[in-house]
């Protein structure tokens, strides 16, 4: 992706970020070091530290899944980055720009799709991203609106006001909307919360699309089904702190157990006593899963058992773990 520079740190013109002099940090899309904020207290509500100290380094060019429970700190974090909350202390940097030190470069590397669908319903998609490239500054001759708005499947609806618009296509547009200015980092805030499944998976081709094209996107989901679908990164953010920073598939090959799921001929209403000490439980349907751990526990010791209590089995399967079991085990919720 190309990114020529206006350099005048007078001009509001903060649009398309320069590459930066490259230095130490400088291969990461964002960096974060020892990042905090604490809300100060108001009226009733005592100060609440909601970042503890984030050490995160989100490398270029990949797909970036920032997952955590409720108040885990997710949107403090991007509202850091995007400027709208200001840190407490600790330094975050964005594409080799420090938001302290190059603030005007750090925020025109980053677009921020937000989680509302805060779009005025008389504008046009065509005028909403005219409207935003002229706030950062884009000179008319250097403007993609439609090219933009093609790559998001909404060229043939670039003069249609926007309550005409479907959920899926505003948000598509806030997307689009976002990318005005051509940054090479995109932030998703919960991109697809609320939305079917089909329109889920419709949003992700588009975000694929983006990454495809160069793009180092970053998003934040409480569907761990997504995180595991879309990103090669992930990290687990719980009360503040990061817990867990790493390519999806070692995190998901961090939990070893397996489940094994047995069938027996007359469906199970409760658990066999054989299993007694063991992670396990009846399914709906009467099936048992139990837990178990390859390394310590051989299948045939658990068949063994249950066929000793009498119990005729007609099927069994395994399964692995997924990032459900790891998202339980770090953040013990
Ligand atoms: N403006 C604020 N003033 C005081 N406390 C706040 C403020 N914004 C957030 N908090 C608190 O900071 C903590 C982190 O909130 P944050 O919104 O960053 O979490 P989150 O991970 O984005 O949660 P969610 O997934 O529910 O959006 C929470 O305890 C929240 O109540």
């Amino acid at each position: 992706m190309a990114h020529s520079l206006a350099d005048n740190e007078d001009s509001l013109e903060t649009r398309l970020p320069p590459e930066p002099a490259p230095r130490t940090g400088a291969r990461y899309a964002i960096e974060a070091r020892n990042l905090r904020k604490v809300y100060k207290a108001s009226g009733n509500q005592p100060a609440k530290e909601a970042l503890k100290g984030i050490d995160l380094a989100i490398p270029r060019g990949s797909i970036f899944a920032l997952l955590g429970p409720n108040g885990a700190g997710k949107s403090t974090f991007i509202n850091i980055l995007a400027g709208l909350v200001t840190k407490t202390s600790g330094s975050a940097s964005i594409w080799g720009f420090d938001t302290d030190v190059n603030p005007r470069q750090a925020r025109a590397s980053i677009g921020v799709v937000p989680q509302e669908l805060n779009i005025d319903p008389f504008f046009t998609p065509a005028e909403v991203m005219e409207m935003q490239a002229g706030l950062y500054g884009v000179p008319k001759r250097e403007r993609r609106t439609m090219e933009i708005l093609k790559a998001m499947g909404l060229d043939d609806k670039a003069d249609a006001y926007a309550r005409t618009l479907s959920g899926g296509m505003r948000r598509r547009l806030l997307v689009a909307k976002a990318m005005v200015h051509n940054p090479p980092v995109l932030i998703l805030d919960e991109p697809t919360a609320g939305v079917d499944i089909e329109l889920r998976r419709q949003l992700w081709e588009y975000v694929k699309g983006l990454h495809a094209r160069g793009t180092t996107i970053v998003l934040t989901t409480h569907y761990l089904e997504e995180a595991e679908a879309l990103c090669d990164t992930i990290a687990i953010i719980d009360k503040g702190q990061v817990v867990a920073c790493e390519p999806k598939e070692t995190l998901l090959g961090r939990i070893s157990d397996k489940r094994l799921i047995v069938r027996p001929a007359t469906p199970a209403t409760q658990l066999p006593a054989a299993l007694a000490g063991m992670k396990a439980e009846v399914r709906p349907g009467g099936t048992i899963s139990v837990q178990y751990n390859p390394a310590e526990t051989n299948v045939m010791t658990i068949l063994g058992r249950l066929s000793a209590e009498g119990m005729e089995i007609i099927d069994i399967s395994t399964e692995e773990s997924d990032l459900e079991d790891v998202f339980m085990q770090l953040t013990s919720h």
